[in-house]
């Protein structure tokens, strides 16, 4: 397991490139460094660090995920119960609870794999974490709609990391007020970093993708105030 402590080529360059694709801006390379410091209405605040995990350390992540208690839960929408479409497991430190549309889910204690995750997030990012939503979409059918993860008991201005594993799938971002769109094809092992301001003025939705077959995982670590609806 000293595997995930192992060094990454943080020095390959990330151009910034982007042309037009349906209606949304695609990002190919974003400079993990400058692009949130660059304008905030036409660049999103984010970084992706393409090939975050090695294929050895996804792996690892992948045959741990086997054993979570991925569930699909149903949420209130307009009055109504519906069935989300993926499933999710939420895990944390001890009162880093999660509460979503009336749900109040309970932390599961850190499998190995995934609090070395989230070490690494630590140590080479600097992203303090405390708790994080697993999402399983079993193939393209299954999809998270627009949102931003602006609950109040994230920490002002902390940073949410999202680590994908699995199918590569097209995670969108849209400005609030601009609506501008910049589309994010994200892999398995890339890492995306959301800075602060971006929940603020953006949201994002992983949107069904019908030709893709294969399963994706996502982990979007977050910091949360502990206790916060006691
Ligand atoms: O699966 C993704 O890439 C997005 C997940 C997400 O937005 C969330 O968990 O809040
Ligand atoms: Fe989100």
């Amino acid at each position: 397991m000293a595997d995930l402590q192992q060094g990454f080529d943080f020095d390959a360059p990330y151009p910034e490139l982007a042309h037009e694709q349906d209606n949304a801006i695609v990002a190919q390379h974003v400079n993990p460094l400058n692009n949130h410091q660059i304008d905030q209405q036409i660049n999103p605040p984010v970084s992706w660090i393409k090939g975050f995990l090695s294929a050895k350390q996804q792996q690892l992540l992948f045959n741990e995920v086997a054993h979570y208690p991925l569930e699909k839960v149903a949420i209130e929408v307009y009055g109504k119960q519906h069935l989300i479409p993926r499933t999710q497991a939420w895990f944390g430190d001890v009162g880093c609870d999660y509460h979503y549309s009336k749900l109040h889910i309970s932390a599961l204690p850190w499998p190995k794999v995934l609090s070395r995750l989230r070490l690494k997030l630590l140590s080479d990012h600097q992203i303090q974490s405390n708790s994080v939503l697993v999402n399983r979409y079993a193939d393209g059918h299954d999809c998270m709609g627009w949102h931003s993860d602006d609950e109040p008991e994230i920490v002002t201005n902390s940073a949410i990391a999202s680590v994908t594993l699995g199918a590569c799938r097209d995670f969108i971002v849209r400005h609030k007020e601009t609506q501008t769109k910049v589309k994010y094809a994200l892999e398995s092992g890339d890492l995306l970093i959301m800075h602060p301001g971006m929940q603020q003025h953006w949201q994002h939705a992983l949107p069904k993708r019908l030709k893709v077959t294969e399963p994706r995982i996502n982990f979007t670590f977050r910091h949360i105030i502990p206790h916060y609806y006691r």
